[in-house]
């Protein structure tokens, strides 16, 4: 799992491990593992120049001394000080070092022209404007230079792009676009989430020794090790009921294929039994598509309500499943509600419960819910969602209490009480009609297996995605090939954590 920490987090660990260290000695080694990361590139790249863009803080200061290393390996090195108060505002020991190592240094306010002409010819620069100090957006100046920088150098972070808020709360253009960022000890919420993923670029990790062990994460991610730890895996005494068994309540008469995509995501997850609930056409393809399923209500340990229902009232055939459907989400069992299933919800369930809208959905699930309570409260749009998707999926896990998975890109998995999860497995082309329909079936397998909400949700997001990339291989896919690339990915993906990582 990788886990970023809060600022405050950071910064305490920090002070925690300098109180048994020399003075500057994390610096000095955040510093050394950047000069590494930096000469590997530029090894790779065969690249000779490098800039640092250097602010007022200990940001800053790595970047100089690290600069200073560059130098003394033989490259051509210059810094630029973008710092209020020029070379002043620096700390002026490391300034030395970068000096007497070589290092030509340009104040961007005496010259800028010099200063935008060496950036411009680096072929490797290092963002030390800001790191975890800083506040969201670049000054004009800085915002020039880095404007400036070469489309085909590479552009390290250092700690955190530049102009980025450290916190991911908040989105924002004005920053410097990453190649790679190197961070120290641990990730930051903004390498993590969709406020700033992109703008960080690949995201490396050098251990300066804080101890993070017993903090608490702001945001986590899994990764293919957490597969291993997590899936339901039978022991030799168990049956099918042991392991869970499945109700779908999806597709209708207007969209069966939902009815499809969902049972086979289910049985491809490995669920103990699977029940469907529906009317006569999506009854007849899950037949034939999933002949493992059996049709009709009965016992279950969980529900997936909701792909494929549709949001109006059903047309006759549907309306027991309609009642199906609000019988489930009336019931004390976990469920997992998407699509159509979440025109249903209307607050808080007294049971395990995830919901998994998209921007839209989620747009439209909380202006219903705010206006239901408050009866004035605005409407909150897409484009809200978009903006701020993380703000918008904490409201709704707070209104229901639920786990909310919101959909993107990066997907978020927010549960109160615990820290965000967000996964960023799957290709673009997983943006394709019926794809939703398959998670909802994967969660769903995970909570008839037993696995709380906030994992199944993550897990299910997780191993969609690496089906999604494995079945895409960089070309088109479709949800009933994701679904079908469930089981070999999940099977190698449990291969991996029996033997040595990879
Ligand atoms: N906390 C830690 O554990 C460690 C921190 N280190 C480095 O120290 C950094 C944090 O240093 P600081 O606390 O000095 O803070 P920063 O270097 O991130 O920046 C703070 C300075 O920048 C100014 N500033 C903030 N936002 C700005 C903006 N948008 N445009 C222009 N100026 C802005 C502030 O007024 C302040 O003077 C980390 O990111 C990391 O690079 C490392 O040296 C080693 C260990
Ligand atoms: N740009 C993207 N990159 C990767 N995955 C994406 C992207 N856009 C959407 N997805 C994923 O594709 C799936 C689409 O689901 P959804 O919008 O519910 O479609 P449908 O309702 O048609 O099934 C989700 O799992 C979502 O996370
Ligand atoms: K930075």
């Amino acid at each position: 799992m990788i886990r970023a920490h809060s600022v405050e987090t950071v910064r305490a660990a920090e002070a925690q491990a300098m109180a048994g260290l020399p003075e500057g000695e994390l610096m000095q080694r955040a510093a050394g593992g950047l000069a590494e990361v930096a000469a590997a590139r530029l090894e790779d790249s065969e690249g000779s120049t490098v800039v640092g863009l250097v602010g007022s803080g200990d940001n800053g200061g790595d970047t100089l001394y690290a600069v200073a290393e560059l130098a003394d390996a033989g490259y051509a090195c210059a810094v630029v000080v973008l710092a209020d108060g020029g070379r002043d505002a620096l700390r002026q020991e490391a300034l030395e070092t970068a000096e007497d190592a070589g290092t030509i240094v340009h104040v961007a306010a005496d010259d800028e022209e010099a200063a935008t002409q060496v950036v411009a010819e680096a072929d490797l620069v290092l963002d030390g404007i800001v790191g975890i100090g800083g506040r969201p957006g670049l000054q004009p100046r800085a915002a020039r230079l880095v404007d400036a920088i070469d489309d085909d150098a590479w552009v390290i972070a250092v700690d955190v792009a530049s102009g980025l808020d450290p916190s991911g709360e908040t989105g924002e253009d004005d920053a410097v676009w990453a190649d790679e960022t190197v961070t120290f000890s641990t990730a930051k919420p903004a390498h993590l989430l969709p406020a700033g993923e992109a703008a960080t670029g690949r995201l490396t990790v050098v251990d300066i020794g804080l101890d993070l062990s017993e903090a608490v994460a702001a945001v986590e991610r899994l990764d293919y090790d957490d597969v291993a730890l997590l899936w339901p895996v039978p022991g030799a005494g168990d049956d099918k009921y042991s392991r869970g068994v499945l109700g779908v309540v999806a597709g209708s008469e207007a969209y069966p294929g939902a009815a499809v995509l969902t049972t086979t995501a289910a049985a491809e997850a490995g669920v103990g039994m699977l029940r469907y609930v529906g009317s006569p056409t999506p009854v007849g393809l899950v037949h034939a598509a999933v002949p493992e399923a059996v049709i009709g209500t009965g016992q279950v340990q969980a529900w997936a309500v909701g792909p494929g229902l549709p949001a109006e009232e059903p047309e006759p055939s549907g309306h027991s499943q309609l009642a199906a459907a609000r019988v489930a989400l009336a019931s004390d069992l976990p469920v997992v509600v998407d699509a159509g299933g979440l025109e249903l919800v209307d607050g808080p369930r007294p049971a395990p419960t995830v919901l998994t809208p998209h921007a839209g959905e989620l747009a439209r699930l909380l202006t219903r819910l705010g206006q239901g309570s408050a009866g004035s409260a605005p409407e909150v749009t897409t484009d809200d969602v978009g903006a701020d998707p993380l703000a918008h999926a904490r409201r709704l896990a707070d209104l229901t209490g639920a786990t909310v998975l919101l959909k993107g890109a990066t997907t978020l998995v927010v549960t109160p009480g615990h820290p965000v999860r967000s996964q960023a497995d799957a290709p673009p082309w997983l943006a394709t009609a019926g794809a939703g329909d398959v998670l909802t079936g994967v969660i769903g397998a995970l909570l008839a297996a037993g696995l709380e909400p906030h994992d199944a949700a993550s897990l299910g997001a997780l191993v969609h995605g690496v089906a999604a990339d494995r079945v895409s291989g960089g070309g088109p896919l479709r949800a009933l090939a994701v679904a079908h690339g469930i089981r070999p990915t999940v099977r190698d993906l449990l291969a991996r954590g029996r033997t040595a990582p990879v």
